[in-house]
């Protein structure tokens, strides 16, 4: 077994207030994770040490055998254009923008050429059901569907691991089970890793396997990934 991104011993406080405590996790390559726990307990802070947008005050973030908490604001930056996706609880599309041009967003500032970037905007458009959707903007989908447009510009690039948090937060069971077949079935079809921050079991219930996390650590559910 391959372990893509692993924490180890992770500690962040903002200001004085402790949120991360000695947080330790494991990620395989292709699994998907779901991360639960109470309003409060970290869960955030702890996805977003491991995706190199905040820097732990102390412990270790290895993604693919390196330590990325090391790394400068440049190198993360990088790492999160070109090896991580995301996808949050309101999808976050730039609202002046086509659905087209939110997905193809990933790989334009990766340096893809316009007219291919395009091409395959449209192809992860039709992946997930929203032909014919191509030139509307945020404000003129439904939640469901802004969320799908998310999810499609989270996997653009074809990401090691895609980070969601609450990705169905904002939406009715029904639509938020839809959105979660897609996330999981993309994800399982693209070898991509999931980290999947969730209060809600029944979100959980579509992940490999769970943890939670309590006073800033990291409590396994199940067993770790398996080999
Ligand atoms: N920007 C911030 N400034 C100050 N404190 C913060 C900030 N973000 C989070 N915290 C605090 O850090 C702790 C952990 O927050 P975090 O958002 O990681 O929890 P969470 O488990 O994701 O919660 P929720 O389920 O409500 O989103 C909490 O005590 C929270 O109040």
């Amino acid at each position: 077994m391959t372990i893509v991104l692993e924490a180890r011993d992770v500690h962040y406080s903002f200001g004085r207030t402790p949120a991360l405590r000695g947080a330790d996790l494991r990620l395989a390559e292709g699994e998907i994770l779901a991360v639960m726990g109470p309003s409060g307990s970290g869960k955030s802070t702890l996805l977003h040490c491991l995706a190199g947008i905040l820097v732990p005050g102390s412990g270790e973030i290895h993604f693919d055998g390196r330590r990325i908490d090391r790394l400068g604001e440049t190198g993360r930056s990088a790492l999160r254009r070109d090896r991580f996706g995301f996808v949050f609880q309101f999808g976050q599309l730039v609202p002046e923008l086509s659905a087209e041009e939110n997905v193809a967003l990933p790989l334009l500032l990766s340096g893809v050429r316009r007219s291919k970037a395009a091409a395959e905007a449209r192809l992860w458009l039709a992946r997930l059901g929203l032909d014919g959707l191509e030139r509307r903007t945020s404000g003129e989908l439904s939640g469901g569907q802004a969320q799908r447009v998310a999810l499609a510009r989270g996997l653009v690039a074809r990401p090691r691991v895609l980070f969601a948090d609450e990705p169905t937060g904002a939406l009715d069971s029904l639509t938020g089970e839809q959105v979660m077949d897609l996330l999981v079935g993309t994800a399982r079809e693209e070898g991509t890793a999931v980290v999947l921050v969730t209060h809600e079991p029944r979100v959980a219930a579509y992940a490999d396997r769970e943890v939670v996390v309590r006073d800033g650590k990291v409590l396994a559910l199940t067993a770790e990934p398996v080999s």
